[in-house]
């Protein structure tokens, strides 16, 4: 299967295709690195939630990257990303001495990973422009990296800041992809199902050939006009045309359209519908259609970009348990997974810098700052001894937390200052703890601090972010009720699914 799948991509698309995953803790330098590979220049970050995703071209291989971001509190994001991952690219910040115990035990339990086993590695030692860091003979011995087994690495010093090894170490990567067994390459992309055998002959590869083979003779909207006048032969409806007949949904309608046309006319062909599976498949479609790139831009090339998609029993346990997925709850309405988060919809341009927001509407004026001063107001804060817990409370309390301590600190200190004062201040008593919504103001905050001058007052700091002072703010980023009607988003950061958290700072002077 794997050679025929090869084969007909390489006809398809003359270029091979890669998936690469850029991990590393926070501030290693993997944003920098990805938009320094995109657009060749060096871009202003701050910390990524969630993920960016670029393609190069690099000696005629597309490299498909995908940056997640490595904050300790959203790392567990991160296996979301491993599915179909064909190298790694980890980024080491080589000053970065305190944590190299953290980056060692990270790394190793990453690699653990059933879905990454044996794929290549490149380490970047990033930062190597700084003076005093940690060079290859320590890092090597540090990360055990000579215990690496059944995978090939190689380490190679970097400095994205001034454009040093990154290319020598892409060469590496790119030679090790490009001289893999073909069968081998696909392997990764098909491995999606949570299978560990190599079968040899197995059915389900069989019909996953075939129908990856299967031409479509009729256009989009010829299927679409079939499907909903009960033309298609309802023996032949299997898989591939569900798929099929979402996919072509998404070339002309948009996301609501599609879930209401679908289930409208769904019932025709299948017995008994189990609303769960098909909004499941409804989710996992749009998505990788928005995630990958189609080269045919039909359906077979969705097909042979994501031919996971293809395993149909076992691709929804990964996120399902079996009991959940077919109980009567599941078939008569949407229920959410119990093993893992469905993929989010990324936006149709990877462009995140465009989706800063500039003017919104204020629900609430913005207000001469409290009368405390801002070490008076933290400590009333820390104390619990605050009269006050509005919406600018917390704006405030987080500026001066991130403006004083940095991001890392910052984070920690708003995450714990929160839950210590919602748990002790007669001020806070309706309110509950909120994960994702915090994440949500302090990646908002932290890059108005980023886009604001130095020094300035949490008054003049407002009126430069009035969109700040917009408590719906979020609603441009998360729909209502995944952010507020969601027990998950509450307890663990849970990704946008309107558009992602920006991470590029725009500088003033430049637009
Ligand atoms: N001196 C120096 N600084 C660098 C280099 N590469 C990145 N940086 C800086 O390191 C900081 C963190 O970079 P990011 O690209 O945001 O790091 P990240 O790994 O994406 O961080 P998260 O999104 O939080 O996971 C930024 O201030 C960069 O300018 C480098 O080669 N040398
Ligand atoms: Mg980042």
């Amino acid at each position: 299967m794997a050679s025929h799948i090869r084969i007909m991509l390489t006809k398809l698309f003359g270029t091979p295709q890669y998936r690469l995953l850029i991990v590393g803790l926070d501030a290693s330098g993997k944003t920098s690195l990805l938009y320094k590979l995109k657009l060749g220049e060096n871009v202003q970050v701050i910390s990524t939630i969630g993920f960016n995703v670029e393609t190069i071209t690099y000696k005629n291989t597309e490299l498909t990257m995908w940056d997640v971001g490595g904050c300790d509190k959203i790392r567990p994001l991160i296996r979301h990303y491993f599915q179909g991952t064909q190298a790694l690219i980890c980024i080491i910040d080589s000053n970065d001495r305190e944590r190299i115990g953290e980056i060692s035990d990270e790394l190793w339990r990453m690699l653990s990973e059933d879905e990454i086993r044996d794929i290549p590695i490149l380490f970047y030692l990033n930062k190597i422009d700084l003076v005093n860091g940690l060079n290859s003979v320590d890092i090597i011995e540090k990360l055990r990296l000579n215990s690496l087994r059944n995978r090939q690495w190689h380490l190679q010093p970097c400095s994205v800041l001034t454009n040093v090894g990154l290319y020598e170490g892409l060469d590496w990567l790119v030679s090790i992809l490009t001289s893999k067994p073909i069968s081998q390459l696909q392997q990764t992309n098909v491995k999606f199902d949570t299978s560990t055998s190599t079968r040899k002959t197995n059915p389900d590869e069989d019909q996953s050939l075939e129908w990856l083979s299967q031409i479509d003779e009729d256009s989009n909207e010829e299927f679409i006009e079939k499907f909903e006048k009960n033309q298609l032969p309802v023996v032949k409806f299997d898989h591939r045309s569900l798929l099929r007949i979402i996919w072509s949904y998404f070339q002309v309608h948009n996301r609501k359209q599609t879930i209401k046309s679908l289930f409208d006319n769904i019932n025709k062909y299948i017995k008994e519908v189990n609303e769960t599976l098909i909004y499941f498949w409804i989710q996992i479609v749009h998505y990788a259609s928005e995630a990958t790139k189609n080269p045919t831009n039909d359906f077979s090339g969705f097909l042979l970009m994501n031919p996971q998609l293809l395993n149909q029993t076992e691709f929804p346990l990964s996120y399902y348990k079996k009991d959940t997925l077919f109980s009567d709850e599941a078939k008569k309405s949407v229920v959410l997974p119990d093993i893992k988060q469905l993929p989010n919809i990324l936006p149709s341009s990877s462009s995140v810098n465009k989706n800063i927001v500039t003017t919104t509407t204020n629900v609430e004026q913005v207000q001469p700052v409290d009368e405390l001063d801002d070490d008076e107001f933290l400590q009333q804060f820390e104390l619990c001894t605050l009269t006050n817990w509005s919406h600018k409370t917390h704006i405030r309390m987080a500026w001066l937390y991130l403006t004083r301590d940095g991001r890392r600190l910052g984070v920690k200190k708003i995450f714990d200052g929160i839950k210590n004062f919602i748990d002790n201040s007669k001020v806070s008593r309706k309110t509950t703890f909120h994960f994702t919504m915090t994440y949500f103001w302090i990646q908002m905050i932290d890059l108005a601090i980023a886009q604001s001058p130095k020094n300035i007052t949490f008054d003049e700091f407002l009126r430069l972010n009035p969109q700040l002072m917009n408590g719906g703010l979020f609603l441009e980023y998360y729909k209502k009720e995944t952010m507020l009607n969601n027990p998950i988003a509450r307890q663990e950061m849970v990704l946008p699914d309107i558009k992602p958290l920006p991470t590029l700072i725009i500088s003033n002077n430049k637009k």
